[in-house]
């Protein structure tokens, strides 16, 4: 009997963690939006304030949206958007309207059973255009447009989309907000002048100004359980255990550094996600040493790991380099200049490493090229032969000199070399 029991319990146990590690998993992996932006509350009163004019006073506008990758352009628009639609003013009221560069409605949209343009980028505009110039400030729908990757618009077409839609939004005809998301801060730079002309200069940027404090309320937000979830005894320990561990000397250290490193969201959410994915029913709550694994994964260098795999040779002419960025003080080397080093090397030191034929050679290092641990100087120059071209080395101190550590059986000549190189 206790047996089973166990077994039952054992059982409820595994649901509850599976449903709780996946609600984390779905959250980590912006399947939903936040129930409120971090640390942009002005930028959000700002845009809903220009949005809701539009939709319950029929006020057209245009506006743009700026700043870096994973800054949460997209999602700042859909929590606005999300208000907006649950206003009840605005209700039913406003289309939604995204677009591509070249005119196609994009998934969310044909989804709404709104129209779906099929015919050319010159039949879609006539056909939007007439659309809207059909429509009155009273009596018409507003629509929002929403233009991401913004600066792409620029390059379409003599830009005569940006021109019509940011024409309409100045006129007295269907009420309209064109709403630009972009990370180019010189977006207006990209402007011809009659389109520049016609927008309104609005523009909210997003540049974080998240301090260490936010972000560990970010961090707790987003592993907690919400208060629905279905059992609240394990959402109780779940929450309590995560509020524990945010307070835990190692793991702050570790989101300090991670915070440090770059305040972009999507990496914490890695991290979390990896940390996340340990969790199973012999250990049912988040650890400290989960959140070290998720680090050490995350952090792990991919150019060591190349060079793991690098045969003999290639490792010799990475050396080599390093030697001739020590004599010349980093100035570039060519081919030419790599394969003498070496051979002063064989020649004078070496007793393991044998003699390679030049072609040979040539093909190791053309497979650094390939790996990208060497780059050229100038690529745009491809009339001087391969042999002279001038190349610099992409590699630091640190990863050659821990990749010679954890190379298997790397000769001993081979290593004193690399140490007065990199030593
Ligand atoms: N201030 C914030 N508060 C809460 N979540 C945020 C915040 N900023 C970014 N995020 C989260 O980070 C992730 C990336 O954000 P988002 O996709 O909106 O960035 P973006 O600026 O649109 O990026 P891209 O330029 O690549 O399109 C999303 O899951 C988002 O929910």
């Amino acid at each position: 009997v206790q047996d089973r029991c166990g077994c039952v319990l054992m059982m409820l146990c595994d649901g509850v963690c599976v449903q709780a590690q996946k609600l984390l998993r779905e959250r980590l992996c912006h399947q939903k939006l936040p129930d409120q932006p971090v640390g942009l509350d002005s930028q959000y009163k700002h845009l809903l304030e220009l949005l809701r004019r539009t939709a319950v006073h029929g006020e057209s506008n245009s506006v743009l949206i700026v700043g870096p990758r994973g800054s949460g352009k997209t999602m700042l628009l859909g929590c606005v958007l999300r208000e907006l639609m649950s206003l009840k003013e605005a209700q039913k009221n406003v289309l939604l309207v995204e677009l591509n560069e070249k005119l196609q409605l994009c998934n969310e949209t044909k989804s709404l059973g709104f129209l779906v343009f099929q015919g050319s980028f010159a039949e879609n505009l006539a056909f939007l255009l007439e659309a809207l110039k059909k429509g009155d400030k009273s009596s018409s729908r507003p629509v929002l447009f929403v233009l991401d990757e913004f600066d792409l618009f620029a390059h379409h077409k003599n830009q005569t989309l940006l021109y019509n839609l940011l024409d309409v939004s100045q006129s007295a005809q269907t009420p309209v907000a064109v709403l630009g998301l972009t990370c180019r801060l010189d977006v207006l730079e990209l402007l011809e002048k009659r389109v520049k002309s016609r927008f309104s200069h609005r523009q909210i940027h997003l540049f974080s100004s998240l301090s260490f404090a936010q972000y560990l309320d970010v961090v707790r937000a987003q592993l907690s359980l919400p208060p629905d979830f279905p059992d609240p005894k394990f959402s109780d320990e779940w929450n309590h255990s995560v509020t524990k561990l945010c307070e835990d000397k190692t793991v702050e250290e570790i989101l300090r550094r991670n915070f440090n490193g770059s305040k972009d969201f999507r990496s914490l959410h890695s991290l979390l996600f990896l940390a996340v994915s340990r969790v199973s029913v012999s250990h049912s709550t988040l650890r400290e040493a989960d959140l070290i694994e998720a680090w050490r994964l995350i952090s792990v260098d991919s150019k060591a790991n190349v060079l793991h795999g690098l045969s003999i040779l290639e490792l010799c002419l990475i050396i080599a380099m390093k030697h001739l960025n020590d004599t010349y003080d980093g100035e570039p080397f060519n081919f030419q200049m790599v394969h003498n080093e070496f051979k002063k090397f064989i020649q004078r030191k070496s007793h393991s490493i044998h003699k390679f034929e030049k072609p040979v050679v040539m093909k190791a290092f053309e497979h650094l090229l390939q790996l990208e641990l060497v780059r050229p100087v100038d690529s745009g120059v491809c009339k001087v032969q391969r042999e002279y071209q001038l190349m610099r080395l992409m590699l630091e101190h640190g990863q050659v000199m821990e990749a010679l550590q954890r190379y298997p059986q790397c000769p001993t000549d081979v290593k004193q070399w690399a140490l007065s190189a990199f030593g």
